[in-house]
Order: C-alpha cells, then structure tokens, then sequence
C-alpha cells in the first residue's frame, strides 16, 4: 500500500474474494483503507457477494468504490448504488470484439467498466491470472463510461498496452507482485511510473 500510494496510484484495491493469494481479512482491509482513504480511491474487490457481505464492507471498511468480478447482473450494481452509497465498476472479461458489447448494458449504472482477460478455463479466480488479450480491441472504444485495461500487464508492457489500446486508465494485480499474493514495492513503482509516463 506505501509503494502504490507512494508511486502516485490513483486507485488501490482491496481483495475480497477468499480463493484469491491476495484475499485480506476485513480487520487488515481497515487498516490498509485507513492508509489509503483521502490519498487514492479505495475500491473492494467482490465476486457475486451477496448484499449482507457488501454491508459488512461498506461498514467496517468504508470504501469509495466497489469492483463486481463475478456475473453480477446490472440490476445488482444498481442496487449496491443506492444500498451501499459507494459507486460501483464492473469488470468484464474480454476475448474477442462482440465481448464488449455488454459494456453497453452496464455502463448505464456503473461508473467504470474495467476490461479484463477471460480467465484461462481451469482457473479458480475470475481475475488476477495474469493473461493478456489483444489490446487493440479496445482502441476508439465509444463509451459512456470511463474504463480500464487489464489482465497480464507488468511493467514492462504496460506503455505498449496504453499506446496500442489509447486507454486512460490500467489495473494490475499479478504483474507487480514477486510470488503469487506476494506484491513487489519496486515492481509496483515501475508499473505506476511506466503507465503515467506512457
Ligand atoms: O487478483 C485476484 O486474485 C482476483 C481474484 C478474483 C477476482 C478478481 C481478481 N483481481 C481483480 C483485478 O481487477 C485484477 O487486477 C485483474 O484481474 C488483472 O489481474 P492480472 O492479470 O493478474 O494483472
């Protein structure tokens, strides 16, 4: 959390998915929200939660955002909106060009749409596997909502995925990190310092 609030982050995330290396308990999400709140957006990480669990979040952690990973319906993130008082991004997983014809469906309610890899077919985790998809797919994207790019950048890559892509906004999780969970403080600056020079 220094590294990227340090680096200049504009938004750091907090992992609330058990499966996932890099899940934190809600008593080490305050803290770390805590370090965070007024210096970078601090957005929850969710997949498919139910609203009991978004409550508990919002409470305990008190985030300005939170991240649907899952197969969350629109209807979902409108009502964590109005229940929850947070803003909302969906994460939508993209292959091939017709994928990002359901952007159109959630952008009338979230207020970012983060374009992700599909996750390799024998993966636990629906995000944070460290696969990329063409990112030329997303060049001249017309949307209503701001978005971001991600799935497998590092960064070494990351001034080529925002050149090839023209995309304002990028998401990394696996690509800055030394083990799997394990995040890099040198690996994190260089992401943040390659994709605001690019
Ligand atoms: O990172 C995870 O473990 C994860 C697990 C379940 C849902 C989402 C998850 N990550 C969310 C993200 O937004 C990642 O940053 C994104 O998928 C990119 O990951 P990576 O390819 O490893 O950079």
């Amino acid at each position: 959390m220094e590294a990227a609030l340090d680096a200049g982050a504009d938004m750091v995330g907090l992992m609330f998915f058990p499966k996932s290396p890099r899940h934190v308990s809600l008593s080490k999400a305050c803290k770390l929200a805590d370090m965070a709140r007024g210096k970078a957006e601090i957005v929850a990480v969710t997949v498919n939660m139910d609203p009991d669990g978004l409550s508990r979040i919002r409470e305990l952690v008190n985030p300005d955002m939170i991240q649907f990973h899952g197969s969350e319906a629109p209807e979902a993130l409108a009502a964590a909106k109005v229940m929850q008082g947070t803003k909302v991004m969906k994460a939508l997983s993209v292959g091939e060009r017709e994928d990002l014809e359901r952007a159109r469906y959630y952008s009338i309610v979230a207020d970012w749409i983060l374009f992700d890899a599909k996750p390799p077919k024998d993966s636990e985790l629906p995000g944070g596997n460290g696969v990329s998809y063409d990112w030329t797919l997303l060049k001249d994207l017309d949307l209503e909502k701001p978005f971001l790019l991600s799935g497998g950048l590092d960064p070494a890559n990351v001034g080529d995925a925002i050149r090839q892509s023209g995309v304002k906004a990028v998401d990394v999780s696996s690509g800055v990190e030394r083990d799997k969970g394990v995040k890099d403080s040198e690996r994190i600056r260089a992401f943040v310092a390659a994709a605001k020079s690019a």
